[in-house]
Formats: structure tokens, sequence, C-alpha cells
């Protein structure tokens, strides 16, 4: 049934006397109220959002996750559900213009427990689906970076590399950028501190993370993203709202993992024998922990490449192409209301009313992913209020 509309500035003014400037929205959510600013202040980067503890009667600024939107003169804000709000920004261009701030997703309420702090995530929302991203982990040695190779080799329009930050030095043939983003130990925290990682862990004595931005950049690329890491980031991933399919890597043997490693030269002795001692757990834990959905055993390389394509549906007959992201056009001035999984963006003035097309549905039944990111999933169709009677949409009581 129809539930309430956003809360908006005057709203607020009037029942609470909350003070805030023209261009925000205050939205009720659970026990407070997000404040979430637009940008009439041009020093300002970006939206802000500031949470009213109603309990405390405190405010408290929180750690925002994700990329922001851009600023914007004005944005409509609507209470999804206890988890997410939605925001349409006025002004923006078609692509950018639908958000979603997430203030109690499992995601956000992990990074609250690791940083202390109360926090919200920005999740840009996206037309249209695409595949899930693919976690490949498994013992150093064991093939991962040599299937990945193939697999953009053989389909470079298709996937995208995640490319991690690392503290450990480049091996000779590594680029900058490309394999690894090789940055130092003190800039890297400083980051994971300020909560640009999607996860990290530390790895035979050096930090490993992949970054929000580096699947975002994937992503809108239009690409399937992969992500080469390790156990412990596969597990925190798993956690994270980033829906991925989770793929461990198996060696025939362990004195044969030792042989690839050997064999490649890239590492030292002493690096070598470290890489061997934690392959152990790594293997225990890649079978028994039940984040992965597959295991596959790198023996003969191309049958386990076969395997892979075919665990991702590239196996030659029918990769189900996904239709790429709609073109979402709403107009600058409208309103918003939630009635069920439907938001309806009604832009018909009063004079305007009967003119056909005046609504525009957001479906957001069938969301994907979310913060930190993107946001897949929605569709969004125009309707005639009147003619088409809102298509079966339940009007407000
Ligand atoms: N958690 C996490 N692990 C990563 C990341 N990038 C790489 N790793 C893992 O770190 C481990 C060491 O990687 P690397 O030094 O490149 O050695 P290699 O696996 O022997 O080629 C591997 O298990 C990778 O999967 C990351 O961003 N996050
Ligand atoms: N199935 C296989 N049989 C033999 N050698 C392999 C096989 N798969 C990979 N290799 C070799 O093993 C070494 C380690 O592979 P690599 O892809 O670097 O592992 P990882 O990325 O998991 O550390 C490389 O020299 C690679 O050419």
């Amino acid at each position: 049934m129809g539930e309430a509309p956003a809360f908006f500035v005057d709203d607020l003014q009037n029942g609470c006397g909350l003070k805030y400037k023209d261009c925000e929205t205050a939205i009720p959510n659970q026990d407070k109220t997000y404040v979430i600013g637009g940008s009439d202040d041009e020093s300002s980067s970006s939206i802000g959002v500031r949470i009213y503890d109603e309990a405390t009667g405190n405010w408290e600024i929180p750690i925002v996750l994700g990329t922001k939107p851009k600023p914007c003169k004005s944005h409509s804000a609507v209470s999804l559900n206890e988890d997410r709000i939605l925001i349409i920004t006025k002004g923006s261009s078609a692509d950018d213009c639908i958000w979603f701030l997430e203030v109690d997703t499992q995601y956000v309420r992990e990074q609250k427990k690791i940083l202390g702090r109360e926090v919200v995530a920005w999740s840009k929302g996206v037309g249209g689906n695409v595949h899930k991203p693919v976690v490949i982990s498994g013992p150093s040695g064991v093939g991962k970076g040599t299937l990945i190779s193939m697999l953009m080799k053989e389909f470079p329009t298709t996937f995208g590399f995640s490319v991690s930050h690392t503290t450990r030095a480049s091996r000779g043939m590594e680029k900058d950028g490309v394999h690894y983003h090789f940055t130092e130990r003190s800039v890297m925290e400083k980051e994971i501190k300020d909560g640009k990682f999607l996860e990290f862990a530390s790895v035979h004595g050096n930090l490993y993370g992949t970054s929000i931005e580096a699947v975002e950049v994937v992503a809108d690329a239009g690409k399937r993203c992969i992500l080469d890491i390790d156990v412990q980031g596969a597990r925190s991933v798993r956690a994270s709202s980033l829906e991925a399919i989770f793929i461990f890597i198996c060696p025939p043997s362990m004195e044969e993992l030792e042989k690839r490693l050997r064999a490649r030269g890239t590492e030292a002795e002493e690096q070598i024998l470290k890489r061997l001692r934690n392959a152990e757990a790594e293997m225990e834990q890649g079978k028994s922990s039940g984040i992965f959905d597959h295991i596959l055993y790198n023996d003969e390389l191309e049958e386990c490449y076969e395997n892979l394509k075919k665990l991702l549906g590239l196996d030659g007959i029918s990769y189900n192409v996904i239709p790429g992201p709609q073109r979402i056009n709403l107009p600058q001035d409208h309103s918003v209301s939630k009635i069920d999984n439907k938001i309806i963006i009604n832009y018909g003035t009063p004079e305007l009313e009967k003119a056909s097309k005046n609504l525009i549905v957001l479906d957001v039944s069938s969301l994907k992913g979310g913060a930190p990111g993107r946001t897949r999933g929605l569709d969004v169709y125009a309707i005639d209020s009147f003619s088409d009677g809102l298509n079966g949409i339940n009007q407000p009581s």
C-alpha cells in the first residue's frame, strides 16, 4: 500500500525545528534523520550528509564511503526501506541522476564496526543488469594469474581486471596501474582508514586491497569485473554488498605447487617458503569455509581453462549477453513518492495533469549490488497515469 513520500524541508522545519539549507532534504529512517545536503555552497564539491539522532538529540557527521554524486542545485529523496535512501539529483545527466545512500545495509554495518563511527555509503543507480563479478582465489603459484590472462585475452571486451593496491615490490615485468597499484604502506593505511577500500588483507607479509574505485572503473566500462584476491579478501567481499561468483583454484598437489612457484622464478627462497607454508591454510579454508561457490583443479592448464569458461557461461555456444544499461531521462521538476517496490516520479504540473506520460516509475524490486559502487537492476518506465491506470500500481490510500 501507499507509503509516506519524501520528508521535505518544510515539513522538517515545522515539525522538528531542525535547521538546514533550502537545498537539503531530511529523511527519517529508523530512529535517525538523515539531512542530505545540496550544494548551493560553491566551495562544496559534493552532496553532504548529516545525521540527527532523535534519541540523544545529537548531530553526527558520518564517514561517507563510495563515490559521491556531483553537487546539484536540488534533489528529491525518499526512504526505500530501513537500509537505504533513494536520491534523485535534479539537473544531472541521464546516467548520473539516480543514487542510493546506504544507511544500514550489511556493508555499512560492517564498516561502522571497523571504523568505530557512524557510516553511510553512496552507490550509483544503473539501469539494466550485468553479469556478477568473479572473485578468484587460490594459493600462490596455482595459476590464478595465468587463467585470468587467458580469459582477458580471449574476451577483452567482456572482462575487466580489478587492479589491486599492494605494498609489495613490483616484479620485473609488472606495470604500476596495470598489474597492481604499487604503494607505500603508510599511504595505503591512510586510505583504508578513509574508507576507500572494499576489502584489504595482510598476505605473505604485505598489505593487499581492492579499492572501491578499482571495481567501479570496470563496472563503468560496462565490463564484468575479475578480482584476484586471497581467501581473507574473498571472505570480506562475501560479507559486502558486491554480489559475486567465488571460485577457488587448487593445485593437483603441494609438490606441483612448489614446482610451479620455483619455476616462475619471481620470488626469493624465503618468500617461496612463506608462500608454501601459507598455502596449506589457504587450501583448508578454500575448501571448507563455505565462501566459495566452485572449486577448480588446475592440473592440465587447458582443461582447467575450459572448465572455468563453462562455469562463467563462456563455453562457446551461448554466452548470455545481458542488455546494456538503459538511459534514464528524468525531468528536472518532479516530486517523488513510494508505493511498495515502486518509486513514482511525478512531473505533471496541475495544468498538465491530464497530459500523457506524466509519471515515471522506478521499479526497485530487483536491485543488485549496492555500496560501494553501483546498484544495478533498476527498471525505469514512463506511464500515463490516467489512460494506463497506473499499470496496476496500488495507488496511495
Ligand atoms: N585480499 C586481497 N588479496 C589480494 C589482492 N590482490 C592480490 N591478492 C592476493 O595476494 C596474494 C599474493 O599475490 P601476489 O603477490 O601477486 O603473488 P602471486 O599470487 O604468487 O602471484 C594472492 O593470493 C592474491 O590473490 C587484494 O586486493 N586483496
Ligand atoms: N596447469 C598448469 N600447469 C603447469 N604450469 C602452470 C599451470 N598453470 C600455471 N602454471 C605456471 O605456474 C606458474 C604460476 O602461475 P601463476 O599464474 O603466476 O600463479 P598465481 O597467479 O596463482 O600465483 C607460472 O609460471 C605459470 O606459467
